[in-house]
């Protein structure tokens, strides 16, 4: 699993090895870095790296000291290098001496916009993770000029270090060269960060446990059930679907569907689509109701059971039934309006919400704000479940503090019945008896990578997102 780490464990850690680590070192394995990449992205971009232009824009901290280092280790490669100082009195001047020492420039702010507008590559020094906020408006203009790829250094400027907020003017990176660890921007703003490079500068084992993981292939393919030799279709678990009405039973194909195709084991069908269930996936076993199902080792219970009375019943039922459960769309209304119906669950019971914001709101009366990571923590605690909180960026809170932020593979999934797949397939690998935080967290990464490889570039649908889920499953066995 990647390990993703708060600023403040990361100041701390910086702080571990700074005092065992001789003056500058820190910061110069990490310029280093950084240079080498942004000569990667002139020799990609421009088509060469000597005699192209570069041009740091440079705050007043470390983070503009890593610009300015790096600006001189690109000096011995032939890059002409501007600086332009956004703070004169307050840049750092050991990196400035040493940009002046290589032959590189700096200008005030003032005379920015003439070499940012004749730049092959924009190096953003501005601020890095002490900084807070938007970009101030003198950094927000000069920004507001490039036209050249971005590198940012550590993070892109503007955007919060800890929430990856990006609710005022920020900067918008190709891409992000990063020192030590990854930070929760990384994760949580992709789209700002652009692709995300991790320097080695020595931090990891004064580290400690990360604050957030990210699983990578390798996890899911280590823990996505596959059959084995003494396996039948009991042994790996059966999955009870309750989901769809009559008139919309398209949530019980997608669902079920879903289920069908993530794992090899067994699903059950109950409630009012089981003639269209049956009909569209024949190795389903459907019946009409949730009491003579049969037994299963898990049950999705939610999408298009309606919030009236019926819906509370089977959701009820459903609770009290002693195994792990994935409540999702209009069972997370029913519980949000009804808590007691939470009563019929034996605490030890693993439950997975997977709330989208709306849904959150109703469930924790507020919206979850900017800081995403700490509102899946708070309805974790609240309900002791596992909450899935649906979003560009996915994050999966377990009550035990564990939190996984899912790597999105574009906006694929923002299509109907999406949210139908995901539950079919959190449902499947809790009837195989995972980890409710791990199902949760490896579901959502498969649920987006099927997403980008139904859409390949245009609009997929969630059938498409249900067919695709073995072709992501193959990419990841094949990778990890
Ligand atoms: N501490 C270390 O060991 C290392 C630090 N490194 C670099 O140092 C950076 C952190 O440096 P600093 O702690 O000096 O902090 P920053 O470089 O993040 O800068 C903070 C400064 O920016 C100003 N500021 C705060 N908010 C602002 C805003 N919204 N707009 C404009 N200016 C604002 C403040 O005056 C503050 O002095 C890291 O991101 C990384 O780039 C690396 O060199 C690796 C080693
Ligand atoms: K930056």
């Amino acid at each position: 699993m990647q390990g993703i780490w708060t600023t403040a464990r990361i100041r701390a850690a910086e702080d571990r090895l700074l005092a065992v680590t001789p003056d500058g070192e820190l910061m110069r394995r990490a310029a280093f870095g950084l240079a080498t990449q942004v000569s990667a992205v002139l020799a990609e971009g421009a088509g060469g790296v000597s005699g192209r232009r570069a041009v740091l824009l440079v705050g007043s901290g470390n983070n503009g000291g890593d610009a300015l280092w790096a600006g001189a280790f690109l000096r011995r490669r032939g890059v002409a290098v501007t600086a332009v100082l956004l703070d004169p009195a307050k840049t750092h001047a050991a990196g400035l001496a040493a940009l002046r020492r290589s032959g590189g420039r700096a200008v005030s702010s003032v005379d920015g916009p003439q070499w940012i507008s004749r730049a092959d590559v924009v190096v953003d020094g501005i601020v890095g993770i002490s900084a807070r906020g938007p970009l101030r408006p003198e950094a927000a203009r000069l920004a507001g000029l490039v036209e050249a790829p971005v590198v940012a250094v550590d993070l892109p400027s503007g955007v919060d270090p800890d929430t990856g907020a990006a609710d005022g003017p920020h900067v918008t990176a190709t891409r992000t060269v990063t020192f030590g660890a990854l930070k929760p921007v990384h994760a949580l703003a992709p789209q700002e960060c652009g692709e995300v490079v991790l320097v080695d500068i020595g931090l990891r084992p004064s580290l400690g446990e990360p604050d957030l993981y990210r699983l990578e292939p390798a996890d899911i393919a280590a823990v996505w059930p596959v059959p084995g030799p003494g396996d039948d279709k009991y042994s790996q678990g059966v999955v009870g679907i309750a989901a769809g009405s009559a008139t919309y039973p398209g949530a019980a194909v997608l669902a079920s569907g879903s289920a069908v195709q993530a794992t090899a084991g067994m699903v059950r069908y109950a409630g009012h689509a089981a003639d269209v269930v049956r009909a569209r996936w024949p190795e389903i076993v459907a019946t009409g109701s949730v009491t003579d199902a049969g037994r299963v080792q898990a049950w999705v219970v939610g999408p298009g059971i309606g919030t009236g009375a019926e819906g509370r019943e089977v959701l009820r039922h459903i609770l009290g039934q002693d195994v792990p459960v994935c409540a999702d769309a209009d069972a997370t209304t029913i519980i949000a309006h009804t808590p007691e119906v939470l009563d019929a669950r034996d605490p030890d019971t693993p439950l997975v919400l997977t709330p989208h914001a709306g849904e959150y709101e109703r469930l924790m009366g507020r919206r979850p704000g900017v800081d995403r990571v700490a509102a899946a923590r708070e309805a974790a605690a609240k309900y002791d479940a596992v909450v899935l909180l649906k979003g560009h960026c996915t994050v999966v809170a377990a009550p035990d503090g564990r939190v996984a932020v899912n790597q999105p593979h574009g906006s694929w999934l923002a299509t109907a019945g999406s949210g139908d797949v995901l539950t079919g397939l959190v449902g499947s690998l809790l009837a195989a008896g995972l980890d409710p935080w791990l199902a949760a967290a490896a579901a959502a990464q498969v649920h987006s990578l099927a997403g980008a490889l139904a859409a390949e570039d245009v609009p997929t649908s969630a059938s498409g997102l249900v067919a695709a889920i073995p072709a992501a499953l193959r990419l990841i066995r094949a990778v990890a």
